[in-house]
């Protein structure tokens, strides 16, 4: 495995380029000079910030990863019902040693901490995706979300920009590297085990897809004076296969759809978040659901998290599993697309809870 000292040997041609998106002001920056202040820009309809109404709100499932590799059916089975009945769940005894998730989150509120000069240094260019600033603005007037990013490639090595990868504070580089790598490793044990609850070999997704793209976006949420009127980052569902995200542990702020309410997502200390992408759900024909999520934000705490996306390359076509055409659903309900064009669908147009799936729709 190459590592990120490849900077000098590796040329940038191949790197895949993703979707324009229009420069917007740095919503950290904002807040730190005018804390009360909350442009219009920002603020959303009643019927965008509505909330759950019911007291006691049900958690999403939690799943025990060793007991998965160990073979438990019962673990299997709840893993299944998850993707099947939440598209969320948490991962608990996932291995990744507790010091390499702290030095992660440490590193990131020290990045978010740096002065904006600092940060602007490794700014997302108007054409592409990689870097820190916003993504998904396709229109003057479009509302916009009441967070900052860090987006970047960390898998396959040949696709890393290292032009955006900080070096202040001074281990981030190598910090990123050894959560990236367990979050490959964990990736790749959760989809070995979602082969079997779909009824293939525990290898297959691997084959199915091969190569995979490995992304990470860092999201900073600055605390908001009116937290009731703005979201942190619009509903959507993730184009991915799955993604893994690491929340902190003590401010809430994912929602997810279930049954008709918001639910939040409250954090379990050390333990993964994971969501089914619109990938597994084409795969699946829709048996598997790629839930729409949303973020909320506070008025005392600012929030981060760290969403890794796992993805097919951009010539893997996607289309229903044979097999998952049954009683339930006789035909198949997506079409056959290539993951590039899916993609890049997705990216030129407003994150609009699932609308962007249309596309893949038979
Ligand atoms: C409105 O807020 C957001 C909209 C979309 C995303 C998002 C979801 C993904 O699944 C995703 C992705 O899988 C991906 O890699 C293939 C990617 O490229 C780097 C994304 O930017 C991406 O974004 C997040 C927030
Ligand atoms: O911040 C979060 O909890 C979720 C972020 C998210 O949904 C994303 O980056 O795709
Ligand atoms: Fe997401």
């Amino acid at each position: 495995m190459g590592s990120y000292m490849d900077e000098n040997i590796i040329g940038e041609d191949d790197i895949p380029t993703y979707a324009a998106s229009l420069l917007v002001p740095n919503v950290q920056e904002m807040v730190r000079k005018n804390p009360l202040e909350v442009p219009q820009r920002y603020i959303r309809t009643q019927e965008d910030v509505a909330k759950i109404n019911c007291i006691l709100s049900p958690e999403i499932p939690t799943i025990d990863l060793s007991s998965l590799l160990g073979g438990c059916r019962d673990e299997l089975e709840k893993l299944h019902e998850a993707c099947q009945d939440w598209g969320f769940f948490q991962v608990v005894n996932h291995g990744m040693p507790r010091q390499v998730m702290r030095a992660m989150n440490e590193v990131t509120a020290q990045f978010f901490d740096l002065p904006l000069e600092e940060k602007n240094k490794l700014s997302m260019p108007s054409d592409d995706i990689q870097g820190y600033g916003h993504a998904y603005v396709v229109s003057e007037d479009q509302k916009l979300d009441w967070s900052d990013a860090l987006i970047l490639i960390i898998y396959p090595n040949h696709f890393r920009r290292l032009k955006y990868w900080p070096t202040s504070p001074e281990h981030f580089r190598e910090t990123l590297e050894s959560y990236s790598s367990e979050i490959r490793r964990i990736g790749d044990e959760l989809m070995g085990s979602v082969a079997l609850t779909m009824g293939l070999d525990k290898d297959a997704m691997l084959k199915l897809h091969g190569d995979l793209l490995q992304a990470l976006r860092v999201n900073y949420y600055p605390t908001c004076q009116k937290p009731d009127e703005v979201v942190g980052v619009s509903p959507h569902s993730d184009t991915s296969i799955i993604t893994i995200l690491l929340q902190s542990d003590e401010t809430e702020g994912l929602q997810i759809q279930h049954d008709g309410m918001w639910i939040p997502v409250k954090p379990i200390p050390d333990a993964l978040v994971v969501n089914v992408g619109d990938v597994l759900e084409i795969w699946t024909n829709g048996k598997y659901k790629s839930i729409e999520h949303r973020v909320v934000t506070n008025e005392k705490k600012p929030r981060i998290s760290l969403a890794s996306f796992i993805a097919p390359l951009d010539d893997m076509e996607i289309e229903p599993l044979d097999h998952m055409v049954d009683q339930e659903r006789p035909c198949k309900m997506y079409k056959k697309v290539k993951y590039g064009e899916y993609l890049r669908h997705s990216m030129n147009r407003k994150m609009e809870g699932k609308a962007h799936t249309q596309m893949a729709k038979a």
